[in-house]
């Protein structure tokens, strides 16, 4: 079944649509449903995550779908990222066998250093704390990490490797050590925190930003009550109005528009359909800045419990 999705093309040549599917916070229970609802109306693109819980239930979704003829492996892209727990060098592989049981497939299209930050290693949880509750580090160079995800490709594992949550000076180091350059780097990006810099920096070196939390992030579980919600943005609504189309969808077609790939979340089937319907209209360079200009620094998804995290990305550098 042929899908309208259009691809951009990575530094290694190989191709990845530009808008796919969210499954953090996904329930188990659900996103077997929203993955095969996403491959009926489009989508072959799926971003997952060992520490999302719900690989195997993604895995369950792929394998009907493709065992039914509705869809062929070569045509979907499936990445998923290495969690934080493993980034010693010989855990790298045995994680990532992991995954590919748990997703039924045999290579990935793209695999990622999720976060740049170390934890504990094989202390049997993916947020090991000691007595006081506090999350313990490990001082794994994540350079030494990469030299191993290169190992992956070159095995046939996965196809394409990067990063995601990595600032400007660790994409410096990554570049400078790399014999495979990261094709992306996964970053939150939305009207509220548009990663103008970094974006740039990371396009003049090859790097195609992928957008996390597109849409506000708003069943992030440190949400609060009151805080400012993206989707009910005034000002939003206002372009959305007078363009015909939902904020959701603006939302959507301004990393697009922007250059970037897209990853929505959600597990509700009329959504699922309406974040795809993006492909009959583009935004206007004058409205693209009109966004740009909402800029307010508004991160949603810092990793907070880190932070003291020799490693963590937010904490020292601008950008
Ligand atoms: N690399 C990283 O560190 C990170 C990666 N990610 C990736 O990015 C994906 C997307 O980000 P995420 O943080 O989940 O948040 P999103 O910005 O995609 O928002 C998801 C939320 O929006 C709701 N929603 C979806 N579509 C609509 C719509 N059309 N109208 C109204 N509400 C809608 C969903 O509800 P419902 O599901 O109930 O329909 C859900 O509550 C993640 O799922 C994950 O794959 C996210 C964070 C960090
Ligand atoms: O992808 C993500 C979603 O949630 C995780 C757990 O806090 C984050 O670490 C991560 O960025």
């Amino acid at each position: 079944m042929a899908s309208r999705v259009p691809k951009v093309r990575f530094n290694n040549n190989l191709e990845c649509p530009v808008l796919g599917l969210g499954t953090w916070k996904s329930k188990p229970g659900e996103v077997t449903q929203a993955v095969k609802d996403a491959i009926d109306v489009g989508y072959r693109h799926f971003d997952c995550a060992y520490v999302y819980g719900n690989e195997k239930e993604v895995g369950v979704a792929l394998t009907d779908k493709i065992n039914s003829g509705a869809v062929r492996r070569e045509d979907l892209f499936i990445t998923s990222k290495l969690w934080n727990t493993f980034h010693r060098p010989d855990l790298v592989r045995g994680v990532l066998n992991t995954t590919l049981k748990n997703l039924n497939l045999q290579y990935l299209d793209l695999y990622l250093i999720h976060w740049p930050q170390a934890y504990k290693e094989e202390a049997g949880s993916l947020f090991p704390v000691d007595a006081n509750g506090k999350l313990q580090f490990s001082n794994v160079d994540f350079v030494d990490t990469w030299k191993e995800m290169e190992g992956l490709v070159r095995d046939g594992l996965v196809r394409s490797i990067g990063v995601s949550n990595f600032n400007r000076r660790q994409l410096e180091r990554v570049l400078q050590a790399a014999t495979i350059k990261p094709v992306t780097n996964q970053i939150e990006s939305h009207p509220y925190l548009n990663q103008k810099r970094l974006k740039a920096f990371c396009e003049e070196r090859g790097i195609i930003i992928t957008a996390y939390s597109p849409l506000g992030s708003p069943d992030r579980p440190w949400a609060k009550p009151g805080e400012p919600l993206l989707l009910e943005d005034p000002k939003l609504k206002a372009i959305a109005d007078r363009i015909g189309k939902s904020v959701a969808q603006v939302l959507i077609r301004y990393q697009i528009d922007r250059g970037t790939i897209v990853i929505p979340k959600s597990v509700t089937k009329s959504r699922i359909a309406a974040n795809f319907d993006v492909f009959d209209f583009t935004l206007s360079k004058e409205d693209i800045a009109l966004i740009d200009t909402f800029d307010c620094n508004g991160r949603i998804c810092p990793e907070s419990s880190a932070f003291d995290h020799p490693d963590h990305p937010f904490r020292n550098d601008e950008y």
